[in-house]
């Protein structure tokens, strides 16, 4: 029997690698072809009316909109309490958010494994947690860049309206003041009866301000915001320091910024400007401890996050006189509470949030979160991806069919195992000619990870989880590089899975070192397994496999292609590997369709094979 042709290769899906959608199985569910792109096969999967639905749950641009529009179904409801968001959520495949939604561990649980994405149109991401979405294989991506002006702008608009007092100062001068109260008659029953009479007030020495050229301004936070906010205050003729403990001195370099220390820039400071994304290590950074290193009249301006300046703190330090003036866009609870000291503080200067708060910049946050969500609906890797890796495009063109290999490889490892002995120990090897650096293993390790856990559970696993699944699963995954000569044109030569401390349902699969071992590569584009434990095989992976360890005789190929033939099943492709003639050798049989058990059994009762096994990819 011959093999017959190549058969047509499954395109690869990127939603294989991020979370899948009901758009994904449609895409799943409509047979692939080699010529069809991922696009033309997305088109048919809405067309056949399996629109995903994004829940927009904050008010987010037009354009924004009308792209989602384009794409799913939208839910646009604002101002939804905490209950009305999990009830909601389990009906959504994406949510959307700015800073005013805290998307808690209780909206992934509440999803029950719909929502896929969460987009945050800005940039913190303080107000999703984060290791939730992790978990519940969620990916989370923001609009990194879109409000980064519009929030340096606010920062220096705070900066000169704190050294000025311009919200003091017109506030008063609209307020007035009674100048005098009288009555018309002779006697005063009730207040009403008295007649004020208002002045304008015109408090011209009272809102005497502080100047800014010449003084020392201390950004706390060198990134994108920090950075812009560094370039307009050199524009102001302010002495600029930073200080970040991952910038680069070169950027700070080139805006002619200092980088110094922490304590440094308390001590050296006449105003501080706030631009670190809050974490753990940021978390009240300015503190009683902190704003005691300060000198003395120091002026703050935080754009940030609330939570980074502990707001008790920074209370007692203005009574103290250490801090003269604050300017603050952000608070720890948003809106600030009504006894709050800090807003009803006249030294204080308040606004509600907003720094990202321009025409243009919530318009370009709008389509950058947009296009963001859908790509991610699509299955495409998203660029601002805040919990998975983000990899350039053309990086992942080039290592698209060896992402299919390595899901593969480990789909077929941990079917080779025999069952009861759990997977514990998984040793990957990356052939390349390629420097190490020049190859980003973790959407093939996420593969293999897929590869491995979901034949044997339950669990959905993508880029986002791969490696959290495999940590509670217990499974350690090591990986390790052979650096080959030669040109390194294609980013890989091989992969190989092995995994020890496991039997094998077939036993040829284990390698002379005792671990069920299973190498692949690509050829033309095209998955193939390599080698199976010590034989060299040459099968391309798709559709299922067998496995076959015969004595080497002739007749073989033809014994087993004819029982698969009385049964139906199409043969795709087949390769033997022997040790040495009339020995032992491995017949890799790529099969169409899955073949009955009868055809199974009567495969195994041909007299010259050893064992065999039955493989879906
Ligand atoms: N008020 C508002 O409406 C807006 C607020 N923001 C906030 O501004 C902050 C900065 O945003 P981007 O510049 O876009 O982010 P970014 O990620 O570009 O910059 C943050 C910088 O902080 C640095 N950093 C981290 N930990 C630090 C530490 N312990 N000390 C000093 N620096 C540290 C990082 O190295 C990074 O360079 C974020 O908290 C963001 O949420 C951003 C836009 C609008
Ligand atoms: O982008 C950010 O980090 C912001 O703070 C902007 O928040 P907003 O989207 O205006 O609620």
């Amino acid at each position: 029997m011959a093999a017959s042709a190549k058969p047509p290769t499954a395109s690869l899906s990127w939603n294989k690698l991020l979370p899948s959608s009901p758009f994904a199985t449609a895409l799943v569910s409509f047979p692939r072809r080699r010529n069809r792109s991922a696009k033309t096969v997305f088109v048919v999967a809405v067309s056949s009316g399996a629109k995903p639905t994004v829940l927009v749950a904050e008010k987010l641009g037009e354009a924004g909109i009308s792209l989602l529009k384009e794409f799913a179904n939208v839910d646009c409801s604002y101002n939804l309490t905490q209950e009305e968001l999990c009830t909601k959520i389990s009906l959504c495949d994406a949510l959307i958010v700015r800073s005013g939604t805290k998307v808690t561990r209780d909206v992934f649980e509440a999803s029950s494994g719909r929502l896929k994405v969460v987009g945050r149109a800005g940039v913190g991401i303080d107000n999703v947690d984060l290791a939730a979405a992790t978990e519940h294989g969620c990916l989370v991506v923001n609009a990194p860049t879109a409000n980064t002006i519009a929030a340096a702008e606010h920062g220096i608009a705070l900066l000169a309206a704190m050294a000025r007092n311009i919200s003091q100062a017109s506030e008063s001068v609209k307020a007035g003041s009674v100048v005098k109260a009288f009555c018309p008659s002779a006697k005063v029953k009730f207040v009403s009866d008295l007649v004020y009479s208002f002045a304008r007030k015109w408090q011209r020495s009272k809102y005497v301000g502080v100047s800014l050229v010449g003084k020392t301004l201390a950004v706390m936070g060198f990134g994108k915001v920090g950075s812009e906010v560094a370039r307009r205050a050199k524009g102001l003729g302010m002495h600029v320091i930073a200080h970040d403990p991952y910038a680069p001195a070169d950027r700070a370099r080139a805006i002619g910024v200092e980088l110094v220390s922490f304590d440094e820039a308390l001590a050296t400071a006449d105003f501080i400007s706030l631009h670190m994304p809050l974490t753990a290590s940021t978390s009240k950074v300015l503190n009683d401890e902190t704003f005691a290193k300060m000198k003395k009249g120091v002026r703050i301006v935080n754009v940030a996050r609330g939570g980074v300046i502990d707001e008790e703190a920074l209370v007692k330090a203005l009574d103290a006189g250490i801090v003269a003036q604050a300017a603050l866009d952000v608070f720890t609870v948003e809106p600030p509470p009504t006894d709050s000291k800090l807003v009803s503080d006249e030294r204080v200067t308040v606004t509600p949030h907003l720094g990202a708060s321009t025409m243009e910049a919530q318009e370009g946050v709008a389509i950058e979160i947009a296009e963001a969500v859908v790509g991610a609906l699509r299955g495409e890797l998203a660029a601002t991806a805040v919990n998975a890796p983000m990899v350039p495009a053309e990086v992942l063109a080039e290592l698209k069919p060896f992402v299919e290999l390595a899901e593969k490889l480990g789909r077929l490892a941990v079917q080779l195992i025999a069952g009861g002995s759990g997977v514990k120990s998984v040793k990957v090897t990356y052939a390349s000619a390629r420097a190490p650096d020049d190859l980003d293993t973790r959407l093939l390790r996420a593969m293999i990870t897929k590869g491995l856990i979901e034949p044997i559970s339950s669990v959905f696993v993508n880029l986002v989880n791969a490696d959290f699944t495999a940590k509670q699963r217990g499974l350690r995954i090591s990986e390790e590089r052979i650096l080959l000569d030669g040109s390194p044109e294609s980013p890989l030569e091989f992969i190989q899975v092995q995994i020890a401390n496991v039997e094998s349902k077939f036993a040829s699969a284990i390698s002379e070192s005792g671990e069920v071992k299973v190498e692949g590569k690509v050829k033309d584009g095209v998955p193939h397994l390599t080698k199976v434990g010590s034989f060299e095989v040459d099968v391309s992976l798709e559709g299922s496999l067998i496995l076959c360890r015969q004595v080497d005789q002739p007749g073989m190929i033809g014994k087993v292609g004819s029982v698969l033939g009385e049964e139906n099943v199409n043969v795709s492709f087949m390769s033997v590997g022997r040790i040495a003639p009339r020995k032992q050798a491995v017949m890799a049989i790529g099969v169409d369709e899955p073949p009955s058990k009868d055809a199974l059994k009567r495969i195994g009762e041909i007299p010259a094979v050893e064992e065999f096994v039955y493989l879906k990819l």
